[in-house]
């Protein structure tokens, strides 16, 4: 479990980070997402005890992470998968992480083929990884000392669709067997995909939080059905929220099953009907563009 609490940092008159509450649950995979220099790695930098915190709080396991006995053994971390030794083979940086949390080195073998790194891969110098591979090393650092809780800052970045799908069995099952993850990411389509619970984070402050699916619902649906105009006839006259989409199709402000009540009360032939596809991104547009750093400045 971590628990954050009104978590505020400050640089001068800077607020980088804006009293953010939050809980990530144990057996949950929470995505905490937000534009580039939204707040994320300073959030999760304050959550391991590597920049104080202005006010507020963050406990792990029910103490602050400098409290923690033996912190490593307790909380698996990844703020920075490039910052690996690149001189260094995979397998010597996986040993070295066994060693500092205390796992032994026979750890190391289960836990290259854990993130599926082959023994071949592992006797390269990490200089010479991909990105998609150092992230797989920096999550087997994280993974050594079978901690039970992960925070992984950007870990599916420089991952292929193929990686991203993998790295969701893996922290899926991390999460069944009772674990606790936080990642963050500025890709939703990345965390829709690996996570259960969603932190939306704009300029410091979060401007939307709870589980993937209430996220989604709140999005709205897509709808088409055969006639198309005594669809948008029917929706108009009920008075719902509504946006015709450049494909025909029409986005609705309402539950499934409200769209679906509606369709069988005008007798309408749907022939789709769907949470909006990209509804999750256009919320989070919707939802950071006011606050995008990127727009402010
Ligand atoms: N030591 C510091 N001094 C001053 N400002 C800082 C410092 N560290 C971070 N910031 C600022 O705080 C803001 C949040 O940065 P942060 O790295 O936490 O964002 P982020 O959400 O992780 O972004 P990204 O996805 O780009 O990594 C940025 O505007 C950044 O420039």
């Amino acid at each position: 479990m971590i628990e954050i609490e009104n978590l505020t940092k400050r640089y001068g008159a800077f607020t980088a980070v804006d009293d953010i509450s939050f809980t990530a649950r144990p057996g949950r995979v929470t995505g905490f997402l937000g534009p580039n220099g939204a707040g994320k790695s300073t959030a999760m930098r304050m959550m391991c005890g590597l920049t104080p915190a202005t006010s507020g709080s963050a406990r792990i396991l029910g103490r602050p992470y400098a409290a923690l006995p033996n912190p490593t053994r307790h909380v698996g971390v990844m703020l920075d998968a490039s910052a690996q030794h690149a001189g260094r083979t995979g397998r010597e940086v996986l040993t070295l992480a066994a060693i500092l949390v205390g796992a032994g080195r026979g750890q190391v073998d289960a836990t290259l083929e854990r993130v599926g790194l082959t023994s071949r891969e592992a006797e390269r110098r990490v200089g010479n990884y991909s990105l998609g591979m150092r992230q797989r090393l920096g999550l087997g650092a994280a993974l050594v000392g079978d901690p039970r809780v992960l925070i992984l800052d950007e870990p599916a970045n420089g991952l292929d669709p193929g990686g991203i799908h993998w790295m969701r069995g893996l922290l899926r099952d991390y999460a069944r067997d009772g674990g606790t993850v936080l990642l963050s990411s500025h890709l939703l389509s990345e965390v829709e995909i690996i996570a259960d619970d969603l932190v939306l984070i704009g300029r410091g402050r979060i401007v939307a939080q709870g589980t993937k699916e209430e996220l989604l619902s709140a999005a709205g649906v897509v709808v088409d059905a055969t006639d198309r105009a005594a669809l948008r006839a029917a929706v108009e006259q009920s008075g719902l929220e509504h946006t015709p989409r450049p494909d025909g199709t029409l986005a609705v402000a309402a539950q499934t099953a409200e769209v679906g009540e509606l369709a069988l009360r005008h007798g309408l032939v749907l022939t789709s009907l769907g949470s909006s596809g990209g509804g999750l991104e256009e919320m989070f547009l919707t939802l950071t563009s006011d606050d995008a750093r990127e727009v402010a400045a």
